[in-house]
């Protein structure tokens, strides 16, 4: 059994405990949209992570309101917070802090395989939500990214190869996520992105972000010029002694050459 196949497992338990959310729903600040920041330039998604289980701990006693901010006031174009408990060590109420603190799109960054999580997300301040093809049936995938729509979020669709893309772009998802580490082994490599950026349509209309693995600015240089359109940075700014610098210097001009 892979990684992926135990988490998604923990997780149809786990949400079995989760109870509708509340009727009456907390306003939060309102959010600009990831879309139309990538649309109109380059931009760091930047996550809040406090471990994982290809790395272990990273910062398990992270200020995630300070964290949230520092991104913020970098100009990152969006706030990534892992709420999955199990296997990262994050939490809903993490989400919730961060979206209550900041004015920028806010990812729940989770494992979605049912309606309840959606609504939990929203009812946290969350206004993109993360769909994984690999860890949903077709199905289920078409139905949950439809629900999510309704429900006037922005879609992550995250992909790892040619068929995970195709089935991104049937979607018509707009935000389609080129994830660099393999979920099943962990391996990571920044060519995924540049090679599955061949198949991207140059439509304008949706935009490419590669996630993970990025450990410098150089190798958020590396992706932007094979064309994506964003990166999702997580260990390197949560290790990063000045997150804001390294977002600024990611998305200059200057790194473009
Ligand atoms: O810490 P990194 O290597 O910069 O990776 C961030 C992000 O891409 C990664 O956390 C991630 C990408 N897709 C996911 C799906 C679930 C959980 C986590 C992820």
């Amino acid at each position: 059994m892979t990684i992926l196949d135990q988490i998604i497992e923990t997780k149809r338990i786990e949400i079995q405990g989760y109870s509708e959310a509340a009727e009456v729903q907390e306003q939060f600040p309102a959010k600009t949209l990831l879309i139309s920041h990538l649309q109109e330039r380059r931009g760091v998604v930047a996550e809040i992570k406090r471990a994982s289980p290809s790395k272990g701990d990273i910062s398990t006693d992270v200020d995630v309101v300070a964290q949230a901010k520092k991104y913020e006031a970098a100009g990152a174009a969006a706030i990534s917070v892992l709420t999955d408990e199990s296997y990262f060590k994050g939490s809903i109420e993490d989400l919730r802090q961060v979206a209550r603190a900041v004015s920028i799109p806010v990812l729940c960054k989770d494992f979605i395989v049912s309606e309840i999580q959606v609504d939990r997300a929203k009812a946290a301040g969350a206004t993109i939500i993360l769909l994984i093809v690999a860890a949903l049936e077709k199905e289920e995938l078409h139905r949950l990214f439809a629900y999510a729509e309704s429900a006037g979020l922005e879609v992550l669709v995250e992909v790892h190869d040619s068929e995970e893309l195709a089935s991104a772009l049937e979607l018509d998802a707009q935000l389609i996520g080129i994830n660099n580490r393999d979920l099943k082994t962990f391996e990571v490599s920044l060519e995924r992105t540049a090679e599955l950026a061949k198949e991207f349509p140059g439509d304008g209309k949706r935009v490419l972000i590669s996630e993970s693995g990025l450990a410098t600015k150089q190798d958020a240089a590396f992706v932007f010029g094979h064309g994506a359109s964003g990166v999702l940075v997580g260990e390197a700014l949560m290790r990063a002694a000045d997150p804001g610098s390294w977002i600024q210097e990611a998305t200059s001009e200057e790194a473009a050459k």
